[in-house]
C-alpha cells in the first residue's frame, strides 16, 4: 500500500494548522528541516515540530537536511517526530551509525536519505541494521517546486531490490517533483511512500490530488 506524505514546505506557514487539516486524507506529514548549511535554504526547526505535534496525530515523517544530524536527534525525538531521516552525506559513517543507534534508543523510527549524486550502493552498510525508511531525493534538496529527476528511477529500482533482499519491512520513499505522472514511475520502480509538496498544496482539490498520487 503506497503512503502519501504531503510536504508542509509548500504550506502557508501562517496557516499551518489549517494546511495540515487540509491534507488529513493523506497518510503521513512530511516535515522538511533545513539548516542553511547542508542545503542553501532555512526552513523550520524543533519548536515548530513541537507545535505541529500538539495539533495533529498524523505520523510526522521528519527529513533532516542538516549537517551532523546526530546533534539534533534527541531534540526532534522529544519534540514528537515519529521518524527521523538523515542524509548519508551529512556526516562520516560512524557518526551516521551513532545517530541511528540513538534513534533506536529513543524509540523513534529511523531513516537514511540519499542526494541525487549518491549511488544506491551507499545504503548497503546500513541495511542489516533494520532501517524503517530509505528516502531517495529526486531533486537537489533545498527547495520545493523543482522538476523530477527521472535519472533517479534506476536507483529507486536498485534500492528496492536491496530492501527486498536485506531489509524487508523498510519503506522506500521518494521526494522531489512528485506529481500524478511521476508518481506512477516511482511506484513502478518500487517506491511505497511518496512525498509531494506543490502537487498537493498547489491543487484546487487537495483530496483529489492525494487520491491521484495513490494511483
Ligand atoms: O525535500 C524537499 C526539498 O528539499 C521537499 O520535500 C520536496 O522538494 C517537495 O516539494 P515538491 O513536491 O514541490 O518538489
Amino acid at each position: 500500500m503506497v503512503k502519501i506524505a504531503p510536504s508542509i514546505l509548500s504550506a502557508d506557514f501562517c496557516n499551518l494548522e489549517r494546511d495540515i487539516q487540509r491534507v488529513s486524507t493523506a497518510d503521513w506529514l512530511h516535515v522538511d528541516v533545513m539548516d542553511g548549511m547542508f542545503v542553501p535554504n532555512i526552513s523550520i526547526g524543533v519548536p515548530v515540530v513541537q507545535s505541529i505535534r500538539a495539533h495533529t496525530d498524523m505520523f510526522l515523517d521528519t527529513h533532516l537536511m542538516v549537517e551532523k544530524p546526530g546533534r539534533y536527534v534527541d531534540a526532534f525525538a522529544k519534540a514528537g517526530a515519529d521518524l527521523l531521516s538523515i542524509h548519508l552525506e551529512a556526516d562520516m559513517p560512524p557518526a551516521i551509525h551513532a545517530a541511528l543507534d540513538r534513534m533506536e534508543a529513543l524509540g523513534v523510527k529511523k531513516g537514511i536519505v540519499l542526494r541525487p549524486i549518491t549511488a544506491a550502493e551507499a545504503v548497503v552498510p546500513y541495511l542489516e541494521r533494520g532501517l524503517d525508511l530509505i528516502l531517495v531525493m529526486t531533486v537537489e534538496p533545498g527547495f520545493g517546486g523543482q522538476s523530477f529527476l527521472a535519472d533517479q528511477l534506476p536507483k529507486i529500482s536498485a534500492i528496492r531490490a536491496l530492501i527486498d533482499r536485506y531489509c524487508p519491512g523498510c519503506r522506500l520513499e521518494v521526494d522531489g517533483g512528485v506529481n500524478a505522472k511521476t508518481a506512477k514511475d516511482c511506484i513502478a520502480a518500487g517506491a511505497d511512500v511518496l512525498v509531494a509538496g506543490s502537487a498537493i498544496y498547489g491543487a484546487t482539490d487537495i483530496p483529489a490530488a492525494i487520491a491521484a498520487l495513490r494511483g
